[in-house]
């Protein structure tokens, strides 16, 4: 049913979510498309093609339900269902996102912390015992974990998105400013996915980039760029 999906289009539910979620506790029960579209800064028609990659959510004329919309987005993202998270390096960025509340708003479960630096191994950060990053098999063997979030520096990053493939992850959020390359074998057809990587979806996030592109734009005003998704 998911393929074929546009990634924007998906940035874009995440944005309608949090209109929702605003809307919600502002108590107004209803909206339309035109109503998103405008706080999302999109065209009605978009946000209409949007969900119906999904389903249909609302009634011709009368619009959508606020909770009703909302509980569709989180069913269609996954947010309905538990997520364990990793964090590999635990310094300056790794413990200000551990120590970072809102994940908790969905299901994403921190569940284990792992970090090379003897001073931080056994530390507890937010109730979680920083761990070496060579007991990660070893942990992936008792506990789940579907997310990886990346914070070693930029030198390390390859390595050690290799440990979290290894470990079974499904999704990795890379903030090192590398881009992470899935490791491949040669076949007779040429390189293909090694097992570990396939399915694993890698996103990156990087404020440093954002500031390059803002740069780029405030001295070229004629471009002006709103960013409208997440
Ligand atoms: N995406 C963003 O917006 C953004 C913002 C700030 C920093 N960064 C990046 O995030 C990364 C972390 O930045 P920081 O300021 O927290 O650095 P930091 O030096 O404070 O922390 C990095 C941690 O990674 C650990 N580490 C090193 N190798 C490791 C390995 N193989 N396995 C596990 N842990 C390992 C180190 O011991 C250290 O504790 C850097 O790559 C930095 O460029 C990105």
């Amino acid at each position: 049913m998911t393929s074929g999906i546009p990634t924007a289009a998906i940035s874009r539910l995440v944005t309608y979510l949090r209109i929702l979620e605003h809307l919600e506790a502002e108590n107004v029960s209803r909206t339309s498309s035109n109503d998103l579209a405008e706080r999302a800064s999109v065209t009605a028609f978009q946000v209409r093609k949007d969900l119906a990659y999904f389903g249909r959510f609302g009634t011709r004329g009368m619009g959508y339900t606020v909770p009703v919309l909302k509980r569709e987005l989180v069913r269609v993202l996954g947010l309905n269902q538990t997520w364990n998270v990793v964090i590999v390096g635990v310094g300056r960025l790794g413990q200000a996102i551990a120590n970072y509340p809102a994940a908790s708003d969905y299901q994403f479960t921190y569940v284990g912390l792992f970090d090379v630096n003897p001073d931080l191994i056994g530390q507890e950060v937010r109730g979680l015992t920083v761990q070496h990053i060579s007991e990660l098999p070893a942990f992936a063997r008792t506990t789940r974990i579907d997310m990886g979030f990346l914070a070693v520096p930029p030198d390390r990053a390859q390595d050690a998105a290799q440990s979290l493939a290894d470990a079974g992850v499904r999704g990795i959020l890379n903030f090192a400013p590398i881009v992470i390359q899935p490791r491949t074998h040669d076949t007779d057809a040429g390189p293909d996915l090694s097992p570990e990587w396939r399915g694993v979806t890698i996103e990156n996030v990087d404020f440093l980039a954002g500031m390059k592109r803002l740069a780029f734009y405030i001295l070229n005003p004629h471009l002006q760029h709103i960013q409208t998704e997440e």
